[in-house]
């Protein structure tokens, strides 16, 4: 049976009169890849904030697993959180102790193993490359272990090795049991990683299940069909 890890309902999160994030249902469920999927402005990122509970919605509330989620849950948001002037490792146990967690070096050190970073454990991050600073954010995310990751657009703006570095990092990631959210414009990326995908438009969920069922719904060959076909243009903002 399925074990249900978070559950939104009814989110609305206004800006001024402007509903960005408008009515949204979604369940995030144990073992599962998501991806929040839809334009540029669509709500995708607001919708990660508020599932993570990071914002307060004007309405609608999010229910979780546990008591104190926030303690089993790790945030990869899309500016990099770490520390210009210290190291991979040093940034690592700097989070870790956010958490009230002592990281050992060999933890540390496997962390990093995981995520490609071996390497660069004892370079400065800000000279780090785009990808690398990527999978610090995720190493960063995942350090005290969590159930549940969010990760908002994990693999933009890298090259395609980098990307498929990081779609076999999450699938390592989905094997030892973490539960994934990501957000992407990656409708190929998405079709490969993704257990079940979202699609938001304008602040609504428009399309919702394995991205096989979608395709189907809409009798067509690929999720960036229905993509072209669910979302308009004109909501598209630059
Ligand atoms: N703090 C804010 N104040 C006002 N408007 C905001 C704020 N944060 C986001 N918005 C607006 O809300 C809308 C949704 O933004 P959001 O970042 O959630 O979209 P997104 O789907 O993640 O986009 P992208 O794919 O470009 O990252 C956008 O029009 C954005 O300008």
């Amino acid at each position: 049976m399925k074990q249900l890890l978070v559950s939104a309902k009814g989110l609305v999160k206004r800006y001024g009169s402007r509903a960005v994030v408008n009515d949204i249902h979604l369940e995030v469920n144990h073992g599962e890849i998501l991806a929040l999927i839809g334009p540029n402005g669509a709500g995708k990122s607001t919708t990660v904030e508020l599932l993570v509970g990071l914002r307060l919605p004007n309405s609608g509330e999010v229910t979780y697993w546990h008591k104190n989620y926030q303690k089993h849950i790790g945030v990869q948001l899309q500016s990099p959180p770490f520390f210009p002037g210290l190291n991979s490792l040093e940034n690592l146990r700097f989070f870790a102790a956010l958490y009230k967690k002592n990281l050992t070096r060999h933890e540390g050190e496997s962390i990093l193993q995981v995520c490609g970073l071996s390497e660069v454990m004892h370079t400065d991050a800000s000279r780090l490359s785009g990808g690398q600073q990527k999978r610090l954010a995720i190493a960063i995310s995942m350090v005290h272990r969590p159930e549940l990751l969010f990760l908002d657009e994990p693999t933009a703006a890298l090259d395609p090795r980098s990307r498929l570095e990081i779609h076999s990092l999450i699938r390592k990631l989905a094997e030892q049991g973490v539960s994934i959210v990501l957000t992407s414009h990656d409708m190929d990326e998405v079709s490969k990683l993704s257990d079940r995908v979202a699609m938001i438009n304008a602040g609504r969920i428009v399309a919702q299940g394995q991205p096989s069922e979608v395709c189907a719904t809409y009798q067509v060959e690929s999720l960036e069909d229905v993509y072209l076909h669910l979302t308009n243009k004109e909501e598209v903002t630059c």
